[in-house]
């Protein structure tokens, strides 16, 4: 089993997350309210690194009431623990996993400033690491280990680069965009699904709209991602 997973952004037209200089005011304060109710209903958001480094979220429910809930867990795909100690995320606000690659291939030096740092996290009440896969993080074992934390539902907010890992291994779920009737441009600007990129039709991403509606200027699609069968299957084996 793994994670029901929500992968939201806010989104320029010509598909971009951010300009070249890391402009991020894409969704208006209605949509931004609308992505705090999706990390109300899920228990976890989860993020790339480079989104951690370029924006410093908070990743926590602040545009909304909270009431009696609790803030969803913060997950930080970091294969190099490349963290910053002071990142917001690193807060006392919820907890905070962090999802890291083994490192016992690393040269000395290399492995002693990754233990270095694991003790430096370790140190702070609310972290978690916990390690999948080498060089980069397997994101298909993170989901199992996930789910195995009691983690049902994830909101992946992104970066491209991260949303790419998950679209490529088919651990996307549904898909909410906000789409800000915006052009960023830019061949080098950060679009919704970055990285090595399908090659042919077939092995893209098929999706079923579900619902669109306006939002502030822009207007929200809504999708399911389309499951092929023998994938289904292979979901329900897990049970
Ligand atoms: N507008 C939005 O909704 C939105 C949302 C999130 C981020 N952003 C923007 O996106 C940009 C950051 O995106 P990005 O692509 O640079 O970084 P990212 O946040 O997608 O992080 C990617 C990094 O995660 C690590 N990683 C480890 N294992 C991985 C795996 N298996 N697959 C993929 N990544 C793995 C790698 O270091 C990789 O470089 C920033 O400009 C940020 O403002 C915008
Ligand atoms: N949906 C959405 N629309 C945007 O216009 C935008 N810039 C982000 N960015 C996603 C990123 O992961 C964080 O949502 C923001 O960086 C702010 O996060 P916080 O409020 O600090 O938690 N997401």
């Amino acid at each position: 089993m793994k994670p029901y997973v929500i992968s939201n952004v806010g989104m320029t037209l010509d598909g971009k997350l951010s300009t070249v200089e890391n402009d991020t005011r894409i969704s208006g304060e209605n949509d931004l309210k609308r992505v705090h109710q999706i990390r109300k209903d899920v228990d976890a958001i989860m993020v790339g690194i480079g989104t951690v480094l370029k924006d410093d979220p908070k990743l926590t429910i602040h545009k909304i009431p909270l009431e009696n809930n609790k803030n969803p867990v913060r997950i930080v795909v970091d294969s190099k623990l490349r963290i910053p100690l002071a990142s917001r995320v690193l807060n006392e606000d919820a907890k905070t996993v962090i999802a890291t690659t083994a490192f016992d291939n690393l040269e000395e030096s290399e492995k002693n400033k990754r233990t270095e740092k694991i003790k430096e996290l370790e140190s702070i009440e609310n972290v978690e690491i916990v390690y999948s896969g080498e060089d980069k993080v397997d994101l298909e074992l993170l989901m199992s280990k996930l789910s195995k934390m009691d983690i049902k539902s994830i909101l992946l907010e992104g970066g491209g680069t991260l949303n790419w890992g998950m679209f490529e291994k088919n651990l996307v779920d549904e898909v909410r965009v906000y789409v800000a009737p915006k052009i960023f441009g830019g061949s080098n600007a950060p679009t919704y699904v970055d990285g090595e990129g399908f090659k042919t039709l077939e092995e893209s991403v098929e999706l079923e709209l579900i619902d669109y509606y306006q939002m502030d200027e822009g207007i929200v699609l809504e999708y399911f991602v389309k499951k092929d069968n023998n994938q289904d299957n292979v979901d329900n084996n897990d049970n």
